[in-house]
């Protein structure tokens, strides 16, 4: 869905981006293949800043891609970008601490699902050149109409470019039968819905 949404995003010969929680850096690459020029790829887990390294080098982008060890933006404090790129993790946790090491890192985001998201919102918006843009992804579970507060509060053009129905798997369904016995959602309320959010800074 996020590769989607890069694709349709114009960037411009020289586009630096940044892509934050890379994972296995396939969005990263997607960023290189769509035509930027350097693509800082974060992720806090060694293990991932490792497979992006690989993965950039068996598709032919060592160049575009770099990929750093780090918390967030941390690595880039300082720097701006054309476009930011963002999957974080968004699985409201029945533990308010987030895990520290771990495959669950990739989906453990506090009691709201917004501990990751939140910090995000309040770091991007100052990495963003003027036109450029953020999108993130997360599910309807987490807070969307937050995120779009938070960001358009940033003075950030903001919309939802997308939404698509992804079944929950068994994590996901856990967590929504959990907000829900808690009165934190209404039943109903736990769509199984991903959206993608456009912020662009104004010129
Ligand atoms: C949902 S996965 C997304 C992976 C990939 N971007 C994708 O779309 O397939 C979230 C990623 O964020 C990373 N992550 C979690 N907390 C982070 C933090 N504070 N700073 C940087 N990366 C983080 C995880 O290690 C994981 O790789």
């Amino acid at each position: 869905m996020l590769i989607s949404a890069l694709r349709r995003e114009r960037l411009s010969p020289g586009a630096e981006v940044l892509d934050v929680g890379t994972g296995t850096g396939a969005v990263a690459i997607a960023a290189a293949r769509h035509g930027a020029a350097h693509v800082i790829a974060i992720d806090t887990s060694a293990a991932a800043v490792l497979t992006t390294r690989l993965n950039a080098l068996l598709s032919g982008y060592t160049r575009a891609v770099r990929a750093s060890r780090g918390d967030l933006t941390e690595p880039v404090t300082g720097l701006r970008f054309d476009l930011v790129l963002a999957n974080p993790p968004y699985v409201p946790s029945a533990d308010i601490r987030l895990p520290r090491r771990g495959t669950a890192r990739a989906w453990e985001a506090g009691i709201d699902g917004r501990a990751v998201i939140d910090r995000l919102c309040a770091k991007v918006p100052a990495l963003l050149r003027p036109g450029g843009v953020l999108l993130a992804v997360h599910s309807a579970l987490s807070g969307p109409v937050i995120t779009v507060a938070r960001l358009a509060e940033a003075g950030l053009d903001v919309t939802v470019t997308d939404r698509r129905f992804v079944p929950f798997g068994p994590v996901m369904r856990e967590r929504a039968a959990w907000l829900e016995m808690r009165g934190l959602i209404e039943r109903g309320q736990e769509k199984e819905e991903l959206v993608v959010i456009r912020a662009e800074r104004p010129y």
